[in-house]
């Protein structure tokens, strides 16, 4: 037999089993399941032991040493959640607290045990009963703004929550889809799988009948009613967009009508809905870079100082020579310096028919009308560059390290630096990612990523082996007799790289 359990529960099971395997215990412990269930502090089982004002650490403690007891089969102690819903609450549901009450009580030296431990299994198991039947005021109240202010109609709130949940639910699948399938990029995915398990883990948080007593949707008129606008969509970004707008619509209701039931579920709906805003905008902005960037393979950074020809003449060669993107890194010029020098740029890669990026300065980017800038994890924000540049001009984030990658997604970077990959001449680093970070960032998402740092055409096949197919270079180009040169051989080690 196998049962359909909730994503919590399932975690709760897959944790439990990971705690026996790193064990080297042949069967998995009633303390690994407990454990499992406990795993998230946010979680129901936790947060209701806390309630009952059990010492939930001091719990875990001793469950890390305790004798071990084996436990029944995944799907025996499943059976034996449900048997206790329906004696608890009539109804079989299978939640990560009823999943606790059976391992607690399924063997009786480990409820004794527990007992020594101080958790009091009775009381849990009262309290399991009493959340649904128990009179208001012996539940957590809500605060006053979360009140409802007149009686409301239990079935039809249940039916608008049932319904919400589901479209939210359909909204994020197809969100997964275009991230994975449309987008192929794990990091998105990752996010929204995620924000999926949020709102999986804040549906625990209602009284499961409530949603039991609204699968009516014989009763739901809006089944039947569809607009024209409905079955026309143009392009897989724009189902994307779409399914976010719904997605949030649906968590708004949720979090409206959720007020009258559980107000941490209203006020856990919130902080997913500007979840759902800050992935929007990741998946939506990140989309502008992977057009404009789609074709760019070999983006050169230029100081004045460093070239030893012209800049116009080096830009001129080396987008000659495959280079599509131009960044001015000019960290010492006086402002006004720096302004005259960059509305030059600004001609000379136009004339190239090239991207041109400003280091560091959305507001120099600005002025002079440049195509986008680049920030460093010490420079402005992207959210406050964004303030500066408005919607359009490109933005780009170094990342060190993986949590700066997925960071930068969220921030709505529309291309990356990955680096520094190899010494570099120009910019000396304390530490360096190395190729297996490039790797690894390539590997977790396919929004445009230059990797950079001491890139040449004689190390270049490294990059690439490690799934680098974009990249970013100064010296061997600035200081190059013949940049086209160069450029033409990076270019080449690139062009046969698929675009992820
Ligand atoms: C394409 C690209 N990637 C990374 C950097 C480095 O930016 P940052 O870390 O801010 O260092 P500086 O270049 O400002 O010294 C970059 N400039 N370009
Ligand atoms: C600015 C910067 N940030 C990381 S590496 C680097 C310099 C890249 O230049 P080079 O290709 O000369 O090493
Ligand atoms: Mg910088």
């Amino acid at each position: 037999m196998s049962l359909e359990v909730s994503p919590a529960v399932e975690r709760a099971g897959s944790v439990a089993r990971g705690r026996a395997e790193r064990a080297g215990s042949p069967t998995v412990r009633l303390s690994d399941w407990l454990l499992g269930v406990l795993e998230e502090d946010e979680g129901r089982p936790f947060e209701l032991l806390v309630r009952l004002g059990f010492d939930v650490r001091a719990l875990q403690r001793q469950l890390e040493v305790s004798p071990p007891i084996p436990a029944p089969s995944t799907d025996a102690i499943y059976t034996a959640a449900k048997g206790h819903s329906i004696r608890l609450r009539g109804e079989p549901s299978l939640t990560t607290d009823l999943v606790m009450l059976a391992v607690m009580m399924v063997n009786d030296s480990f409820r004794a045990a527990l007992e020594r431990y101080g958790i009091r299994v009775g009381v849990v198991e009262h309290a399991l009963r009493s959340d649904m039947m128990a009179a208001p005021d012996t539940i957590e109240q809500p605060p006053a703004e979360f009140v409802a202010a007149e009686p409301v109609d239990q079935s039809d709130a249940a039916r608008i929550l049932d319904a919400n949940l589901n479209r939210a639910r359909e909204s994020l699948r197809v969100l997964d889809d275009y991230a994975r399938f449309s987008l192929n990029d794990a990091a998105l995915t990752e996010e929204l799988k995620r924000l999926r398990h949020r709102l999986a883990d804040a549906t625990e948080l209602l009284p499961p009948s409530l949603l039991l007593q609204s699968r009516n949707t014989l009763g739901d008129v809006g089944t039947t009613i569809s607009t024209a606008g409905e079955f026309q969509r143009a392009t897989p970004r724009q189902v994307a967009a779409v399914n976010f707008k719904r997605l949030q619509e649906s968590l708004r209701s949720l979090e409206e009508f959720g007020k009258l039931d559980d107000a941490r579920f209203a006020r856990e709906v919130e902080q997913i809905r500007y979840a759902a805003y800050t992935l929007e905008r990741a998946v939506l902005t990140g989309s502008a870079g992977r057009e404009r960037l789609a074709a760019a393979r070999l983006y050169v950074l230029l100081t004045g100082s460093q070239c030893v020809n012209t800049m116009d003449w080096t830009i001129a060669e080396a987008a000659a020579g495959g280079a599509s993107v131009f960044q001015l890194r000019e960290k010492q010029l006086p402002d006004r310096e720096l302004i005259a020098l960059a509305h030059q740029v600004r001609k000379w890669t136009h004339k190239a028919n090239a991207l041109f990026i400003v280091n560091d300065r959305p507001d120099i980017a600005r002025l002079v009308g440049a195509d986008g800038v680049h920030l460093g994890q010490d420079d402005l924000s992207p959210h406050d560059a964004r303030r500066i540049l408005g919607p359009d001009p490109l933005i780009g984030v170094s990342s060190h390290s993986l949590a700066q990658v997925r960071q930068a997604i969220l921030d709505s970077a529309d291309y990356l630096g990955v680096g520094p990959t190899f010494p570099s001449t120009t910019k000396g680093f304390d530490q360096l990612a190395g190729l297996e970070f490039v790797q690894a960032a390539f590997a977790a998402t396919t929004l445009p990523a230059f990797a950079l740092g001491g890139i040449r055409p004689e190390n270049i096949a490294e990059v690439v082996a490690a799934g680098g197919n974009r990249v970013a270079v100064s010296a061997v180009v600035a200081e190059a007799e013949e940049p086209q040169v160069v450029a033409r051989q990076l270019f080449g080690a690139l062009s046969d790289v698929s675009s992820g």
